[in-house]
């Protein structure tokens, strides 16, 4: 008989917290400008994961007093047409935010439609103009997961200086940016991805873990370092993470579960960027 160690993360409680916070500067800016922040979420297709993650993100964008509008394209919709609709957001003064669901059908370029978004009103924090400015340590959105990944960290005091980050998965909103951050603050990281050769020797290194791969209860507890902090970015169908919980939270010493940890604050930070981007355009 083992017994479970680690303490949760709970991102569910950090969320909430960070959307009254943004909740209430929301409502300043309204009060003061007359203008509502608003965020542009555009769906392509009708992929029932992604349809339920948008009707999240505008429903939590309700709760904190930001408007949201809807653009929902057909899966048939070509780049062009996309691009076209991204534009038209891009350039409409009364949105503060765009906000297009990854993924998008293979057919379309998802980095051109990506690109059509104003770096101003990047607070998904996807094109090349945040990742850039977020690799060199200048002030921009960040992409939601990695930001909410390290206010988790952060707010559980999770010291990175010095300490070995893995982080497994490369994609470009996920993975990549987050082993960035990681190194922004001084952190050894190491990143692993389907070539890795032995990847469960490269995985028990971690004094930080982060899995964003996609593969359901992917990392296992006899591969975890005991005493990790364990940050589980995985979002596959059934609300099922990339890390076996039971037996990853017997050797860790923080832990994040699915449901309830990174997923929230991924929410909560897209709505913080959007009313800092409203603040911005405002002049606030
Ligand atoms: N451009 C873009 N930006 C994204 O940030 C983005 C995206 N595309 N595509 C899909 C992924 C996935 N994602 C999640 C957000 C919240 C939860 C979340 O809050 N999940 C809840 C459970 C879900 C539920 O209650 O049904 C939880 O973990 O507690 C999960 C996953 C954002 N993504």
């Amino acid at each position: 008989m083992s017994t479970s160690t680690a303490a949760l993360m709970d991102g569910t409680a950090l969320a909430r917290r960070t959307v009254e916070e943004t909740a209430a500067r929301a409502a300043e800016v309204t009060r003061r400008t007359g203008v509502t922040p608003c965020l542009a979420t555009v769906l392509v297709g009708e992929d029932p994961a992604s349809v339920t993650y948008v009707k999240m993100k505008r429903n939590r964008c309700a709760q904190a007093g930001i408007r949201s509008q809807h653009v929902e394209l057909p899966a048939t919709t070509t780049t062009e047409e996309l691009v076209a609709a991204i534009t038209a957001l891009s350039l409409d003064p009364e949105v503060h935010g765009i906000l297009l669901q990854h993924p998008v059908g293979p057919h379309i370029d998802e980095r051109a439609a990506f690109e059509a978004i104003a770096p101003e009103k990047d607070v998904d924090g996807v094109t090349m103009a945040s990742f850039a400015a977020m690799g060199f340590g200048l002030p921009g959105f960040v992409s939601c997961t990695p930001g909410g990944i390290m206010r988790l960290l952060d707010a559980y005091d999770v010291e990175l200086s010095g300490k070995r980050a893995v982080v497994v998965g490369r994609s470009a909103i996920l993975g990549k940016p987050a082993g960035l951050l990681l190194l922004g603050r001084d952190a050894t990281v190491t990143y692993c991805h389907s070539r890795t050769r032995d990847l469960s020797s490269v995985v028990r290194e971690a004094d930080v873990l982060v899995a964003a791969v996609g593969r359901p209860n992917f990392i296992k507890g006899e591969d975890i370092k005991p005493g990790a902090v364990v940050v589980d970015a995985g979002y596959n169908p059934g609300n099922v993470g990339d890390v076996d919980f039971a037996s990853a939270a017997e050797r860790a010493s923080l832990i994040t579960p699915v449901p309830g940890g990174v997923g929230p604050m991924t929410i909560a930070v897209l709505l913080a960027q959007t009313v800092e981007g409203a603040e911005r355009q405002l002049g606030l």
